[in-house]
């Protein structure tokens, strides 16, 4: 399976958008369900000690791949609670959020206090930054960054870790350590940089064939009707 570079990684997405006209609001969707089915398949709600979970939003389209797996992981037993910084005018953000509120879910502007964080949930799913993300973290996301950073919770990572450059991985001054990555489409460079008892997940089942084969993705194949692989 081939490790896409940031540049790799863009190219994909545009093609998926203006070659084979998908919009935005199907593959976050499918993303986002791809999500909550992998973080379903690896923290069963009842093993963990609380089954509410954290969900910190970006503000990009990784952030919408989070507030679309909090919906879905309030229908499977979960108790999300969404914080949400930086939100856009964009129609489709404001319906998710929408949306997910009217589910009952909590979304908030407030950073989470790292000892509220530590007593409250049992996992936190870092959807702030995907393959877009250029280091270093701006100022307004330093505090989210270091609760994330200092947590002992098990941290779930949308596509790439928040904070690792898409193609070398951690950071000085960013290292989160993600216990599960789910990548989206296909692993990004920085995949290769997890720890060795890291799980890794491959969601997305969206991908044509063609485009596969243009960038020679090599993809695994998914099992049955599975939306993700489990890779390690
Ligand atoms: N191509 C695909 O196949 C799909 C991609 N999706 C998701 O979309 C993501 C990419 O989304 P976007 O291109 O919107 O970008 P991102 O969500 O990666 O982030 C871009 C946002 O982060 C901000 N940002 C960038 N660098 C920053 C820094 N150093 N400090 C603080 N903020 C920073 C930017 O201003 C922008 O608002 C993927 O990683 C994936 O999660 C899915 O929603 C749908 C399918
Ligand atoms: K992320």
């Amino acid at each position: 399976m081939k490790y896409l570079n940031q540049h790799e990684a863009i190219s994909v997405d545009e093609e998926l958008f203006n070659e084979y006209k998908f919009s935005v609001d199907q593959l976050m969707e499918l993303a986002g369900l791809s999500c909550a089915h992998a973080i379903a398949d690896a923290y069963n709600p009842v093993s963990l000690r609380t089954n509410k979970i954290l969900i910190c939003c970006g503000p990009g389209n990784n952030g919408g791949d989070g507030l679309v797996a909090a919906r879905h992981l309030s229908l499977m037993n979960y108790s999300p609670y969404v914080y949400y910084p930086k939100r856009t005018d964009k129609e489709l953000f404001k319906n998710l959020q929408h949306q997910a509120e009217c589910m009952g879910i909590d979304v908030s502007v407030d950073c989470p206090a790292a000892d509220w964080v530590e007593a409250e949930f049992g996992l936190i799913v870092d959807a702030l930054f995907g393959f877009s993300f250029k280091p270093p973290v701006r100022e307004s996301f330093k505090p989210i960054m270091e609760v994330l950073q200092r947590t002992k919770l098990p941290i779930v990572s949308i596509d790439i870790p928040s904070g690792w450059d898409v193609e070398l991985g951690p950071q000085t001054d960013c290292d989160i350590k993600p216990d599960c990555l789910i990548s989206l489409t296909a692993p990004k460079l920085c995949a290769k940089h997890l720890t060795a008892s890291a799980k890794h997940y491959l969601g997305g089942r969206f991908v044509p064939k063609k485009l596969e084969e243009k960038y020679a993705m090599n993809l695994p194949a998914y099992r049955d009707r599975d939306l993700y692989v489990k890779l390690s």
